[in-house]
């Protein structure tokens, strides 16, 4: 839900009542998220070099870009009001702008070297995905849209990726089955949402194999480095699904649509090497130097200017933006449906009450 007037007045006299010093990083990101939503981009004379404060000013409110008013107006609300949380847990802790940041049991979520890395850390269900992780998520991404890192990084803890979307997050889900189907489906266009507007560069780090949604998604990133290991698996057909994250029109569009139709209709499973032959992934590396040459190349990247990477991304992406918008709202409507579906139904009760292997 977007952020009304009102809820922007409480944010500006929440921040007003605030008991914790917030520090000077968050009052640089309330400046400028402020400034963003009632001005517009920054308009504000660059200050010359030994104008500390108003260059830090600058900075912060130059860096984002042409973020629209609306979008800031709710920045700086969710800004205040986590703020606000924080400061009723004193426990939490400072946090520092280059160092491990925010954690939550089953998304991590560190900044270092000018990165954000969001990492699926569920070893024990192959990282599948639960309703709250899709949250813990969003929140992620739009805190790592206005912070001082330069790109947001995914990966997985353990042997997988990430398994795909929880199939126990229906049969857990309280209420009726039509209350959790409409629910999903608003999670899930808010959550594909995040990634089509994250400004900055977006990179999959794919340690291992990857199911359903976390395929799908990466149509969305800037680049996928994938370990020789790493497998690519969405099989919607035979979960009496269809496709979402916008795989609908991005992988037509990125591999053809004979190729695309192997993956989301027939669910072929792509290795590594298929994928980056698709176009699906940037580049494939041995396993044995994986994570060694991986992150070199992306703290390099992560020191490249990031204005210019920031305002290439969106002349890149811009046109495309309201097609996707567009696309992601109709996948989801389809799989609202698909939920409720006989066939749906049946391939998740199928997992959930299979047998023990042994
Ligand atoms: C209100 C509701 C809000 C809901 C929000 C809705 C948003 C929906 C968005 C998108 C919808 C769909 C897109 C998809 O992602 S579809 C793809 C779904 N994923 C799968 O089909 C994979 C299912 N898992 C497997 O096939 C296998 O587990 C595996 C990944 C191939 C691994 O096999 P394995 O033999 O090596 O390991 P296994 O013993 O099976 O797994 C270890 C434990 O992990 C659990 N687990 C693995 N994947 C999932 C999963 N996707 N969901 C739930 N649990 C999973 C598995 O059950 C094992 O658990 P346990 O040890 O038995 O307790």
């Amino acid at each position: 839900m977007r952020a009304s007037q009102q809820d922007f007045e409480n944010a500006l006299n929440q921040v007003k009542l605030l008991k914790k010093d917030p520090g000077n990083e968050v009052k640089l990101r309330l400046y400028a998220l402020y400034k963003q939503a009632t001005d517009g981009p920054c308009n504000m004379p660059k200050p010359g070099m030994l104008d500390f404060v108003n260059k830090a000013k600058w900075d912060a409110w130059n860096a984002l870009g042409s973020l629209p008013k609306e979008t800031a107006r709710q920045n700086y609300v969710d800004l205040v009001s986590s703020l606000s949380s924080s400061s009723e847990a004193p426990s939490q802790g400072k946090r520092g702008a280059d160092e491990k940041a925010r954690e939550s049991k089953d998304i991590l979520v560190t900044s270092e070297d000018g990165i954000t890395k969001i990492t699926f850390n569920r070893p024990t269900k192959k990282n599948a995905i639960t309703s709250q992780m899709y949250r813990d998520i969003i929140l992620a991404l739009k805190n790592a849209s206005t912070d001082n890192t330069v790109m947001a990084v995914f990966t997985g803890t353990g042997d997988y990726y990430c398994s795909g979307n929880d199939l126990t997050n229906f049969t857990s889900a309280t209420g009726g089955i039509e209350e959790a189907a409409s629910n999903g489906a608003v999670l899930l266009r808010d959550f594909v949402n995040s990634f089509i507007d994250f400004p900055k560069p977006l990179v999959a780090v794919v340690n291992g194999p990857a199911v359903g949604i976390s395929v799908t998604l990466l149509g969305l990133f800037d680049g996928v480095f994938a370990s020789d290991r790493a497998t690519f698996h969405t099989p919607f057909s035979q979960l009496g699904q269809s496709p979402e994250a916008c795989s609908s029109y991005t992988f037509p569009k990125m591999m053809g649509s004979a190729k695309a139709a192997e993956m989301l209709l027939f669910g072929k499973k792509l290795t590594a090497r298929e994928a980056w032959a698709q176009g699906l992934v940037t580049e494939v590396f041995p396993e044995n130097t994986f994570e060694t040459e991986v992150w070199t190349r992306l703290k390099t990247y992560a020191k490249l200017p990031p204005n210019a990477m920031r305002i290439s991304k969106e002349l890149i992406r811009k046109n495309e933006k309201e097609k996707l918008y567009a696309v992601n709202a109709e996948e989801c409507t389809t799989l609202q449906a698909r939920w409720l579906s006989e066939e749906c139904m049946n391939a998740i009760m199928s997992f959930v009450s299979r047998k023990s292997k042994l």
